[in-house]
């Protein structure tokens, strides 16, 4: 007799995992380079609509956040989102060798998006891939729209280059070091491979102040990871400006702009509604710019993405709902933060879901206004302060 391979939905796996307090198998973390620092990337194939990884760390109200002093480095760890009309975030700073934390940002062509999931009256984050992942590609999410500063180091054909499967052809010529000397110097190649070898490490070992150190200090386990780009035809015609009509052969459609990211949530609608208002979209961000404490500008808002993978219902479960009924889409957006202070938005982090009994949300303007978002900016390591926090 035949057995029927039983499906796994990805939210009861996501939901597995949740309650496991553990990694889903199948990824690794592995170290990019000084610029990139680490990623995470799959040791095995990933169906387009699976679940991935949480993006684990302690839950805490925005405004907990805000009053916490982070570093540079630690705030881009920082991810906040809406749920039952407040605003919440979950502090990712610490080392705690989980790999949600640890996945990169690609604007143009993410394979993942975030997605919130209420376990135990409890909002947990967690990834879930928007088209197949290849064993060896990096798993990625789109951070925002907001001008990250490793996104202006890209050079500009390479926004017609498209990350494809993992090959194993001959790379012996290749090393990391000419990654995008291949991609802007031989724009009409084909197919380019660019093999890097790199280290394994022990999170638990890490030290946010130091992590690209000790990463390639204390190697526990080598393996190599093959990227292949290929470009569609011809890059030497295409610019910026033409890059969408070049990408469309690929899902990119999925990533399609078509409102915010924070609406939709079946608790937070009205706010949802006056948030829009007050705060027209932008593609996947809506940008905000605030003064920082030490002068700067920064750039804040809140990326949106739209997601039709996961318009079903599927999204979303609630542990503590005797039927385990499923709320609408709960798309979330990273933000970053480099805090100041927030409007009130403090509550018990286990007050009752019943959103019957939310008082009205902060509006997401007054709150974008006070920092900024990780999906939209992300300070970086340049700067590093010593940590004045417990944190990592
Ligand atoms: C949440 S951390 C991701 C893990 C990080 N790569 C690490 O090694 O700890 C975000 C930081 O990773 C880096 N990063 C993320 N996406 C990147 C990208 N596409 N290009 C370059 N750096 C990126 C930036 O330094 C950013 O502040």
């Amino acid at each position: 007799m035949l057995k029927r391979k039983t499906r796994i939905r990805p939210v009861d796996d996501a939901r597995t995992h949740i309650l496991s307090l553990r990694d889903k198998p199948g990824f690794m973390e592995r170290f990019i380079d000084n610029n990139k620092g680490r990623g995470v990337f799959a040791t095995q194939p990933v169906e387009a609509g699976a679940f991935v990884l949480e993006y684990r760390g302690e839950l805490i109200s925005a405004e907990e956040c805000r009053a916490r002093d982070y570093t540079e480095l630690q705030s881009t760890f920082l991810f906040e989102f809406e749920w039952q009309k407040r605003h919440w975030c979950i502090d990712a700073s610490k080392e705690d060798g989980t790999l949600g934390r640890l996945i990169n940002d690609n604007h143009k062509s993410p394979n993942c998006t975030m997605k919130k999931i209420i376990v135990n009256d409890t909002p947990h984050l967690c990834l879930f891939a928007v088209k197949k992942i290849e064993i060896g590609s990096e798993i990625e999410y789109n951070y925002g729209d907001s001008q990250w500063p490793w996104r202006k180091k890209e050079p500009k054909q390479q926004t017609s280059v498209i990350e494809t499967k993992t090959s194993l052809t001959d790379h012996s010529s290749h090393d990391a070091s000419n990654k995008d000397a291949v991609v802007t110097q031989e724009p009409k190649q084909q197919t380019s491979i660019i093999e890097t070898k790199t280290s394994l490490t022990d999170h638990s070992s890490h030290d946010a102040s130091n992590k690209y150190a000790v990463v390639t200090q204390e190697p526990k386990q080598q393996t190599s990871v093959i990227e292949t780009k290929t470009s569609l035809t011809d890059h030497s015609s295409h610019d910026a400006s033409n890059k969408d009509a070049v990408v469309t052969q690929e899902p990119k459609q999925v990533f399609t702009i078509k409102g915010f990211s924070l609406v939709n949530y079946t608790e937070s609608d009205e706010t949802d509604e006056e948030y829009i208002k007050d705060n027209p979209p932008s593609p996947h961000c809506d940008v905000v710019r605030k003064k920082t404490r030490n002068g700067n500008i920064q750039v804040i808002g809140v990326a949106d993405f739209s997601d039709p993978l996961f318009d079903s219902n599927e999204s979303i479960v609630d542990e503590t709902d005797e039927d385990s009924s499923l709320q609408s889409d709960n798309e979330v957006v990273p933000k970053n933060l480099l805090m100041d202070r927030v409007p009130n938005c403090s509550v018990p982090l286990n007050e009752s879901s019943d959103d019957s009994i939310d008082e009205p949300s902060t509006p997401m303007s007054g709150m974008a206004s006070q920092r900024p978002r990780r999906n939209c900016h992300r300070p970086i390591q340049r700067s590093l302060v010593e940590s004045r926090s417990t944190g990592a």
